[in-house]
């Protein structure tokens, strides 16, 4: 399950890249009743290993959802590397994880819609379900009965995404709590014109003076500053040396877009608090492969 950046500055909970950072998960139903989970990586020693795991509660949805009966016992193995709470999609790909492993071990016939509307009822965040489960970029919206839909768009070869991860955590939940409820007219339509510049930006021309223009944000990151202000320094440091960079999801990791003429300028910038990892994009998303193929 790939890592995801959601929002991407002006896309706020419409846009999404899928990234080449994986958390793994071996799922095992048994005959024996309880939950067995390991974790290792990302979380290990942190989340609850029985019931409460996060995949673990996926399954039994999606379970519940296929009408399946519950299984005796789960085993689980989760080799993690997404960090948690730190806005790369860490919930998301656990829940499409879960949701994709009780699919497959029920053989159910659940199509493609149906698990992202499954996986995103349960997560929250469409913008970071569909590129998990779709890879590349993605743009997620609702449709007027309120099913959750998305399209995927392969990003130009040249987009080259950084992640400056910090040590500090943020919850989604407590990030979204710093939303106002109404925002001024002009600042809709100021990230609505900025969100299709990116679209064109990402997939035609990664143009630097282009992306610094189309990661514009006036809706959510400076709302937020107050619980990741580190971040938004941040954001702005590279943005004055021209570095395209965003919060990534609800934070507190920045994103920024690298190229030839800015990749030694990022660096400096970020100093030596933060984690930097240059990705690529995951241009497939969820993979699930069987035991005789791994
Ligand atoms: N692989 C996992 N296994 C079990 N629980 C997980 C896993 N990944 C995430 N979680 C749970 O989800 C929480 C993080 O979810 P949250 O939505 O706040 O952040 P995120 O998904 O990492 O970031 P964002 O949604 O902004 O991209 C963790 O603290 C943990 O409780
Ligand atoms: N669009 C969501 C993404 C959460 O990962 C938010 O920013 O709250």
């Amino acid at each position: 399950m790939p890592a995801t950046s959601a929002n991407l500055g002006p896309g706020f909970d419409a846009l999404g890249l899928a990234l080449n950072l994986h958390d793994e998960v071996e799922a095992t139903l048994s005959d024996e009743p309880g939950v067995h989970v390991t974790v290792e990586g990302e979380g290990a020693g942190e989340v609850d290993t029985g019931e409460g795991h996060l995949v673990v509660r996926a399954m039994r949805r999606a379970f519940l959802h296929m009408g399946v009966p519950q299984p005796e016992g789960i085993r689980l193995r989760c080799r993690n590397r997404i960090p948690h709470a730190r806005g790369l999609g860490s919930s998301s790909a656990a829940v499409c994880a879960g949701i994709l492993a009780a699919h497959v071990l029920a053989d159910s016939e659940m199509s493609d819609d149906e698990i992202f509307a499954l996986a995103t009822e349960m997560e929250g965040h469409p913008d970071n379900v569909a590129p998990c489960l779709a890879g590349g970029l993605t743009i997620a919206w609702s449709d007027q009965d309120g099913r959750p839909r998305k399209l995927k768009l392969t990003p130009d070869q040249r987009i080259r995404p950084v992640v400056a991860i910090p040590a500090t955590r943020l919850s989604t939940e407590a990030a979204r709590g710093l939303l106002p409820k109404d925002v001024p007219h002009k600042d809709a339509s100021f990230n609505a014109g900025r969100a299709a510049l990116l679209i064109a930006a990402l997939t035609l021309n990664p143009e630097r003076e282009l992306l610094l223009a189309a990661t514009e944000d006036r809706l959510h990151q400076h709302y937020r500053a107050p619980a990741m202000r580190d971040s938004v320094n941040l954001v702005e440091r590279l943005r004055a040396v021209g570095v395209p960079a965003v919060v990534s999801g609800a934070g507190p990791t920045v994103l920024a877009f690298s190229s030839s003429d800015t990749q030694d300028l990022i660096a400096p910038e970020v100093g030596n608090d933060w984690h930097i990892q240059q990705m690529d994009v995951d241009p497939v998303g969820a993979n699930v492969q069987f035991p005789e193929t791994r």
